[in-house]
Formats: structure tokens, C-alpha cells, sequence
């Protein structure tokens, strides 16, 4: 059963994708998705993992310019569900936007990164993998049944260098001003890029309250985020929704707060292959009202049958701020 998308959603949509994109991004609701997946490199070599996945007769395929991640098509996903690597724990079912965000984070082997909305585990499993044994990752998840899945996950995935913490991410900066080298802010939000016109589930908790919602918590997420990060040090803010209330209005908000101590940086996306094709730059206005023109360095990726829609934006941090609360 088809559901219809909500109509001041489509129309919304229609102001903040670009024209000529429009009636592709409004298709790719209706296509069931590929399958993203990466291999857990700590359980296992790469190399090893895809023979095997080969051998199994699941169709895959590398995704140019992200690396470690590949793409089954929706046809192949019950193969790759019934394959030995995804029994054993040896690859992780991600979506590729997802995966997006740890590698335009681009933690060091050795660096501390907090994760401040971690469940279930996604890429609190790839950072684990880029900080290495040398590095550590505190992961901190509010909803106690989310908290166990990620710990489970986290578990499962052999990623020894993670801490679990359960609370909220909006006050855990306190225990550790200004410490971490990376910080991730996978915030709550609207998920307007998961819509999927054959899963009801999808759409129907949206309305503009929730976006609402969903941006006061986004705020008190990433005003905290960085005050955890360390000056020079690096944050990536990211969402699976279109809303730029949720979206550039939030990091706009941070600029006005905390001025020069922050700056926009580029997001460090692929610049060729299939992201970059999928790729537009954050809006500089939204409804009459202007962001700053460093915004358009923050990145949406437009959804097709292999990415959904996904927001990133890249913050440095250039000075203390634990002062200017
Ligand atoms: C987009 S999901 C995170 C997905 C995760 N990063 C991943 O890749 O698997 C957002 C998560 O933030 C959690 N959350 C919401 N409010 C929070 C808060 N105040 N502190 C910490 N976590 C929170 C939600 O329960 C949810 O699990």
C-alpha cells in the first residue's frame, strides 16, 4: 500500500530542494532503498569478509569516494541478510548517508571522540574503528531500551575502546569540559529523509510541531556538544531531515552564540562519484529569513535509491567557550 507524503511536507520540500531535482527526490520515496553495509574491520580483514559475501552470490558493490562502504540492491538484500559475515557480526548494515558522518568527521588514530546521541551504535562502531585501540569513544544515549541496543551493538561489534554512558547528552559536557579531539552530534530529529511511501510508519509522526520539537532539543544538543569539544578541535553536526529549522537555523543559532570561538568549515564530502552527484550546499535563507553565508559550506545529500536524506555540517572550534554560557 502506497501512503500519500503529507502536503505541507511536499510543499516544504519544494522551497528547499533545487529546482530540476524535485520530482527525483520526490520518486526516490517510493523506491525501496538499497542496502548500505560496511565491514566490521575490528572482527575482521576486509578483503576477507567480501570473498566471502562473493562466494554467497550477494550482489554488491563498492560506493566510489566513501570508503568502506558498499550498496546491495533492494533485490539482493535477503541474500545478504541470510549471508555467514551478517550471522557472525563481520559486517554492519548502515545506510550510506549514515556513513557519512564519522568519515567527514575524520577522527585520528589515538583521538578521544564523544558521540553524543549514540544509539544504536552506527557510527559510534566506525569511529571506534578510525580511534583504534590507541583511541576511545564515549557514547552516550538517553532512552534506556536504546541505551541497551547500543550497548548490545557496541558488544557485538568487538569495539572494546567504547564507553557506554546513559543520560542526557545536553548536560554531559559538565563531567568533561572541553576534552574530546572529535565530537559527534547525530542529533534527534523530524527524519523527513527516511520517508518511505510503503512504510506508514514513516511519515506519520511528522507535523510542524514536531520540527519544532525536534529543534529546541537540537540546540541544547549541539550548544553542549561544543562545549565538550576541545579548542581546535573538530564537530560534526548531522540529521536525516530536509527541515532547515533543524537544520542550518540550528548551527546559525551557534554562530550567533558563540561568534568567532566557532567557524563552518567545509564538510569535507566527496567532491566526485555518487555523493558528490547527490550533493547541494546548505541554504543561506529559508521562509524570509537569512543564515550566514558560511552556511552554504554545511552540505544536504538528496536522496536517491542509494543515499537518503541526510544534512552534515562541520564545526572547528577556535577558542574557549566554557565561559560565554
Ligand atoms: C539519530 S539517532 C542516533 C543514531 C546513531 N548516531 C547511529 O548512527 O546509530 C538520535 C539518538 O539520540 C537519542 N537522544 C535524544 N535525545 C537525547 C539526549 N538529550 N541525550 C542523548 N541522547 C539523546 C535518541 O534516543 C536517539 O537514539
Amino acid at each position: 500500500m502506497l501512503v500519500p507524503l503529507p502536503d505541507p511536507f511536499v510543499d516544504r520540500l519544494r522551497e528547499i530542494v533545487p529546482e530540476g531535482r524535485f520530482e527525483a527526490v520526490l520518486a526516490s520515496f517510493e523506491e525501496p532503498p538499497a542496502t548500505g553495509f560496511h565491514v566490521n574491520t575490528m572482527l575482521r580483514d576486509e578483503d576477507e569478509v567480501l570473498s566471502v559475501l562473493e562466494d554467497e552470490d550477494v550482489p554488491m558493490a563498492a560506493v566510489e569516494g566513501v570508503p568502506g562502504a558498499y550498496v546491495v540492491p533492494a533485490d539482493g538484500r535477503p541474500a545478504l541478510l541470510a549471508s555467514r559475515p551478517y550471522a557472525d557480526g563481520h559486517i554492519y548494515i548502515q545506510n550510506v548517508s549514515s556513513q557519512l558522518a564519522p568519515i567527514a568527521l575524520a577522527p585520528r588514530v589515538g583521538d578521544r571522540v564523544l558521540d553524543l546521541c549514540a544509539a544504536p551504535g552506527s557510527k559510534t562502531g566506525q569511529l571506534s574503528m578510525m580511534v583504534g585501540k590507541e583511541g576511545e569513544v564515549t557514547a552516550v544515549e538517553k532512552a534506556r531500551p536504546r541505551f541497551y541496543k547500543l550497548k548490545a551493538n557496541v558488544y557485538r561489534q568487538g569495539a572494546t575502546n567504547v564507553l557506554p554512558w546513559m543520560g542526557n547528552g545536553a548536560v554531559y559536557w559538565r563531567r568533561e569540559p572541553e576534552s574530546f579531539d572529535r565530537v559527534l552530534v547525530d542529533a534527534p530529529c523530524s527524519t523527513e529523509g527516511r520517508f518511505r511511501t510503503h512504510e506508514p510508519e514513516t511519515t506519520e509522526y511528522w507535523s510542524p510541531r514536531k520540527i519544532r520539537e525536534m529543534r529546541s532539543k537540537q540546540v541544547k544538543l549541539l550548544w553542549a556538544g561544543i562545549q565538550a569539544l576541545k579548542p581546535g578541535g573538530t564537530l560534526l553536526y548531522s540529521t536525516c531531515t530536509f527541515a532547515p529549522e533543524e537544520n542550518e537555523a540550528v548551527v546559525a543559532k551557534m554562530l550567533n552564540t558563540f561568534g568567532d570561538k566557532i567557524e563552518i568549515v567545509d564538510a569535507g564530502l566527496p567532491t566526485s562519484g555518487p555523493v558528490a552527484e547527490q550533493v547541494t550546499a546548505g541554504l543561506t535563507s529559508w521562509q524570509g529569513r537569512d543564515f550566514p553565508q558560511a552556511l552554504e559550506l554545511t552540505r544536504r545529500v538528496l536522496p536517491n535509491d542509494v543515499f537518503e536524506g541526510f544534512y552534515v555540517a562541520k564545526i572547528a572550534k577556535r577558542g574557549s567557550t566554557v565561559d560565554s554560557k
